[in-house]
Formats: C-alpha cells, structure tokens, sequence
C-alpha cells in the first residue's frame, strides 16, 4: 500500500499546506501585501514564490493571512486554491479599479455585490452562464466598516476583464456602462465563481486608480489610469482597514452564530 505525505508547504505559493487563518486579504501587488502586513500585529511572511507573497498576522487579535495573486484570473485561482487548501475559508480581495460611471472618483471604494465574468479562467471551471456574486455578509461588512471609517465608498456590479492592453476589437464598454457597471479590474470574478464553487465566501472592495471610460475623461485628461498618485495611495490606505474591518466583522458575527 502506498502512503502519501502532505507537504509542509504548497508547490506553487511555498505557504504552509495547513494551519492559515481561516480569514484572507487578496491583493494583486506584492507591495500592497507588504503594507498590509506592517497593519497588522506579529506579522510574519510566511510564503514567497512567483508574484504570490503571503503574511500571517493579527488584526484586532483576529488572525488574518494577507497574500499577492499578481494580475489576471488564471494565476490568482492558484493562489485561492492553495490558500484553501491551507485553511482559508474567507477571501476579501482589496484590489485597484478603472471608474466607469459619474460620480466614483479616484481614491473612492467600489464595494462589488457581483462582477461580469470576463476573467478568462472561470469559463473553463463552469458554464457562463453561472454568475458571479459576491457573498452578501462579505458586502454588508465591507460596507458597515466603509461607513464606519467614512471612507468614500460606492456598492454594485463591477466588470472584470482578463485584456488590460487594448486590441484590435472593439471594447464592450458603452453598453455595460448603460447597465450600470462601476468599475473595472481583472481579478474579482475568478474569486467570486471559484469560491463559490467550492462553498467559500468571497467579495471585493476596489480603490479606483482612474477612469477607464472615455467619456468620463474631463477636458484636461488629468485623470485617467494612473495608480501611483497620492489620492490612490489615501484610498488603498482607507481600503486596508476597511477590508480587515470587515473580515473582523465576519469573525464575530460567525462567533455570534456559533460557526
Ligand atoms: O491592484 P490590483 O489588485 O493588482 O488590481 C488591478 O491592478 C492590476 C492592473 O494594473 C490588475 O491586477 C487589476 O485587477
Ligand atoms: O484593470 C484595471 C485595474 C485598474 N485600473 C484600470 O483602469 N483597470
């Protein structure tokens, strides 16, 4: 009979293949996790390879694993599925945004309550017709610690789209603006679907970095894609305490109900 030996640490990510924090913090920049990290209390990196870097720590006395997927959907589902694998039962992504609708501004909070799936990775793990939604009590608690910190902060449907660069064909982007969409990034559908296909609980809070859409660009240009400016840097600091605010609010509404 053949035996098979767990690995003390994940291949792809090198975190630890079990014992994390059932609590999570995804971002793509490994910068960013490391910002996040020196937020928290005992923080300690605990896995580095590729774009994915991983911290444990404490926030509030609640452990928490902050970790870098890099950019685009088929490798950030790497790094979600050995997060899993290791403990992780609860992902909030604290992304950067391109706005799309009047009135998000750069440095605001985009809580999604969903995300158009053009991730490029999720079509090949379920039909595409299922949709990707976030977990209500991850938006309730993004949106309770938003207004708890008075961090400008807007709620709805986000679009997530695997091509940054343009190409050759037209981008989509005037009829889901008509819909309503807020903003755009390359990540949160792939969480969303992934986690719900393997029963965990998942959202996003994204700082706009931009405006994506033509149309909203004022006369001067001044603003479109630009993440490294101090208003972006505000809104990422904002953002890190209300993401692990609400991952904090989950915890005690799960110790509340006994789970
Ligand atoms: O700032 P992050 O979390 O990486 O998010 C956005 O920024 C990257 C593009 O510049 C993409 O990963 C996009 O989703
Ligand atoms: O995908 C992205 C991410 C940030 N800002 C954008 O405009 N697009």
């Amino acid at each position: 009979m053949t035996t098979t030996t767990r690995p003390a640490v994940l291949p792809i990510t090198r975190i630890p293949s079990s014992g994390l924090p059932a609590h999570a913090l995804v971002v793509g920049d490994p910068a960013r996790a490391a910002l996040v990290a020196e937020r928290l209390d005992d923080a300690r990196r605990i896995g580095a390879n590729r774009e994915y870097v991983s911290y444990a720590g404490n926030w509030r006395g609640l452990p928490v694993v902050v970790s870098s997927h890099g950019v685009g959907g088929p490798g950030a589902v790497c790094l979600f599925g050995e997060l899993a694998e290791a403990g992780v039962r609860t992902f909030v992504r604290l992304g950067t945004a391109g706005a799309m609708a009047r009135g998000v501004h750069d440095g605001d909070l985009v809580i999604a309550t969903g995300a158009v799936r053009d991730d490029g990775v999720t079509q090949q793990l379920v039909p595409a017709e299922f949709p990707a939604s976030a977990t209500p009590e991850v938006v309730l608690a993004l949106q309770g610690a938003a207004r708890a910190h008075a961090a400008p902060h807007h709620r709805g449907t986000v679009w997530t789209r695997a091509a940054f660069m343009p190409g050759v064909l037209e981008l989509p982007m005037k009829p889901y603006q008509a819909a309503g969409v807020l903003a755009i990034e390359m990540e949160l559908s792939a969480l969303l679907v992934w986690a719900a296909l393997g029963g965990h609980r998942a959202g996003g809070v994204l700082v706009v970095d931009g405006i994506a859409a033509d149309d909203l660009v004022d006369e001067s240009g001044a603003s479109t894609y630009d993440p490294h400016r101090t208003v972006v840097a505000e809104g990422v600091e904002r953002g890190v305490v209300v993401a692990l605010d609400a991952l904090y609010r989950l915890a005690e509404d799960e110790a509340a109900d006994g789970a």
